[in-house]
């Protein structure tokens, strides 16, 4: 028969002196705006086969010979337009430092929990930040990708790092990855109240709102990625919470890079569409990014704008990430607590 112990008097997960540690982990961002700094960058990004999964021949000739001997000096001048000056780096950066603070604030009566952040590329590296949390005693792990929406070449990569990293020790933390969380309740809660909030900010009333995702091949998804049933599933929860209709609240990707087909339907494409057909007041949110970066505040905020513009369209508002606002902390947290559950 088993025996069953009254939770009161169950031993702690976690023995004195114990420490939990938590690591905040987004996509990574050149040190420097300049191209010799995104050279780097792109360089160990574009080299992961999560990312670009045929790394044969032909991909190292494009890499080397066109990507990154062009590519750095043009997008080193987009990174400029949105660099965070004061401090010196990336918004990526700056945002993803204070997710960690705050959420270090909000869980500071459990003394023995310890937050950090890193970079799947760039820095602070997943290493420095496991090898920062063993200094501090921690021996348990708690990884957090900052991807609402799983993807292999997101989600999986971080993880990918993340064992690489523990492969090295002898004396291993246990560890703990947070799952996805594109459809939980307070990611919801949290987008919805955040649109609310900024469209309430606006000197007009968007005719429709465009939820524009990250996007990336057509044929990983056909090799089963989730991604993009992810993608919808955010949306259409979005749309019911919101009481939108799909033709109200669209659902668009992103970022194409490289000649192959992409998820569809194209942001950009979705922009020049909607001007042409007589739309003149539009808002765009960014679901799938948990902080505001290159492609939300260069890629929306100033290329999508002006496609709308060029075209016909007259007003045109970016709405923030979730970033470290309110709602934004109150997602992390909550995702958080729920998987330390046993452990704190
Ligand atoms: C095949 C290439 C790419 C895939 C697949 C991809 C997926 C993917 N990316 C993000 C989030 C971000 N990507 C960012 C920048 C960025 N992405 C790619 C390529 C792929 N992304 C490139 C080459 C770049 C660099 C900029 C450029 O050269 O165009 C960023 C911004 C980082 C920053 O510094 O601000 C984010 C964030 C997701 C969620 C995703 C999954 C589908
Ligand atoms: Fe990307
Ligand atoms: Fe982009």
């Amino acid at each position: 028969m088993t025996t069953v112990v009254p939770i009161e008097t169950a031993k702690p997960a976690v023995q004195p002196g114990q420490r939990v540690g938590v690591l905040l982990i987004n996509l990574g961002t050149p040190d420097t705006a300049d191209a010799p700094g995104v050279r780097v960058y792109l360089r160990e990004f574009l080299s992961d086969p999560r990312v670009i999964e045929d790394q044969g021949l032909i991909w190292q000739l494009v890499l080397n010979g066109i990507i990154l001997r062009r590519r750095p000096r043009t997008k080193a001048l987009d990174y400029r337009k949105i660099w965070n000056d004061e401090k010196n780096e990336s918004p990526l950066k700056t945002i993803t430092r204070s997710q960690s603070d705050k959420l270090a604030s909000a869980l500071s009566d459990r003394e023995h929990v310890v937050v950090d952040w890193a970079m799947r590329y760039g820095n602070p590296s997943i290493r420095a930040g496991i090898d920062a949390l063993i200094a501090k005693g921690c021996e348990r792990i708690l990884a957090v990708p900052l991807y609402p929406q799983y993807s292999a070449s997101t989600s999986a990569t971080v993880c990918d790092e993340v064992f690489r990293v523990l492969s090295r020790l002898r004396a291993q933390p246990t560890l703990r990855v947070t799952p996805p969380y594109y459809e939980d309740e307070a990611y919801i809660e949290a987008l919805a109240t955040s649109i609310e909030a900024h469209l309430a900010t606006l000197p007009f009333k968007p005719e429709l709102i465009v939820a524009s995702f990250h996007g990336m091949p057509k044929s990983y998804v056909d090799k089963g990625d989730p991604y993009q049933g992810h993608c919808i599933a955010t949306t259409e929860a979005l749309r019911r919470r919101l009481g939108m209709e799909t033709s109200k609240l669209l659902l668009t990707f992103q970022s194409r890079f490289g000649n192959d087909e992409w998820l569809q339907p194209y942001t950009d494409k979705t922009m020049e569409r909607l001007a042409k057909e007589g739309v003149r007041r539009i808002a765009v949110v960014t679901p799938g990014f948990a902080a505001d970066c290159l492609e939300t505040l260069e890629e929306i905020a100033q290329e999508n704008a002006e496609i709308f513009k060029h075209n016909g369209g007259e007003q045109f508002a970016a709405i923030p990430c979730l970033n470290d606002s309110d709602p934004g902390m109150d997602v992390i947290r909550t995702l958080v607590l729920r998987e330390l559950q046993g452990w704190i």
